[in-house]
């Protein structure tokens, strides 16, 4: 677990704190040398926290740092401690989320453009707790927390174990193909299980966000269905649907999963968003794509 020269109780008063671009706990209260303080070893805390998640994920840097969350508009950190082991107290995991402006294929193939869309940046507990309801409770707390469901967010490259997670836990395994590094479940454009998506509004309400468009997208790579070992998996077969004509376009631009095949080195998605440098505005996966 992640222990630290200073005492992490201060900034621990509740066993999951939050974080944004100020760096200090949710719960913070002090004058400003207490607030230098605490943002110093709040910083040291993010950093440790991104770097195990990068090992544990076989990245060579961290998708979390404390730089990248104090440059962010719009991410949260969520970190969950456990205050009463050794003299210190330990952190045992972290979840990072935030709200992103994405380019994504609905279940017709269609492209549309979905204004924050709440997305699961970095997620990790510590090896010695995996397994251990940890981050169901950690994951469970954020979702209050934001007002959001599973089935509505979106999730930046995930590993084996979290797919396994979503799986286990919120009964999720059918994705929607994407041409982008994110995973999209099948329900995520559902407009009557829309409620808690950030901002309890269905992508189609949300301020006019969604866009079904004309993007180049769909005509170069028409439905790319990605999910089709999970959805074998998962026993269902589509039954008496009919087979979505797109869907014999299939174009395998990358299987769910961090560790997956290449991705095109060059597509029409990357162009088009590639000019979206702002943070929360990308139609890739702004999290992951600058690093590896
Ligand atoms: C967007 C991204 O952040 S992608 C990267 C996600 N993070 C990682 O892969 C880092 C390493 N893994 C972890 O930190 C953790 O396993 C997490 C965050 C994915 C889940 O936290 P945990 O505390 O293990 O979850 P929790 O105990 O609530 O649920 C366990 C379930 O998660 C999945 N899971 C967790 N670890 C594994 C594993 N080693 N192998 C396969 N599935 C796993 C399984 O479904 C497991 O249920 P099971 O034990 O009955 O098979």
């Amino acid at each position: 677990m992640a222990e630290f020269r200073f005492d992490i109780k201060p900034l621990f008063p509740l066993e999951i704190i939050k974080v944004t671009s100020n760096l200090l706990p949710h719960t913070f209260r002090g004058d400003r040398r207490q607030c230098l303080d605490a943002t110093s070893k709040m910083s040291e805390v993010i950093d440790r926290l991104g770097q195990l998640s990068a090992v544990s994920q076989g990245l060579n840097k961290p998708v979390t740092t404390a730089q990248r969350l104090r440059m962010s508009e719009n991410q949260t950190i969520y970190l969950l401690s456990d205050t009463s082991y050794g003299a210190n107290g330990v952190v045992m995991g972290l979840l990072k989320v935030g709200t992103k402006d994405l380019y994504l294929f609905d279940e017709q193939g269609r492209t549309r453009k979905v204004e924050q869309t709440p997305s699961i940046l970095d997620f990790y507990i510590h090896e010695s707790r995996q397994r251990g309801g940890l981050g169901k409770h950690l994951f469970e707390y954020m979702l209050t927390d934001q007002n959001w469901t599973p089935v509505k967010c979106s999730i930046d490259r995930p590993s084996e174990k979290l797919l396994n997670f979503f799986k286990k836990h919120y009964g999720l395994v059918r994705t929607i193909p994407q041409a982008n590094n994110f995973v999209l479940y099948e329900g995520f454009f559902d407009e009557e299980a829309s409620m808690g998506n950030g901002n309890g509004k269905s992508p189609a309400q949300s301020n006019g966000g969604m866009h079904i468009t004309s993007s180049p997208n769909t005509q170069l790579f028409g439905a790319a269905y990605l999910g089709d070992e999970a959805n074998k998996r998962s026993g269902r077969n589509n039954g008496s649907q009919q087979p979505n004509p797109l869907l014999h376009q299939i174009t395998q631009i990358s299987p769910s999963g961090r560790y997956g095949a290449p991705r095109p080195t060059c597509s029409m998605a990357e162009i088009i968003h590639a000019g979206s440098g702002k943070s929360g505005k990308s139609g890739g996966s702004a999290e992951s794509s600058r690093i590896k």
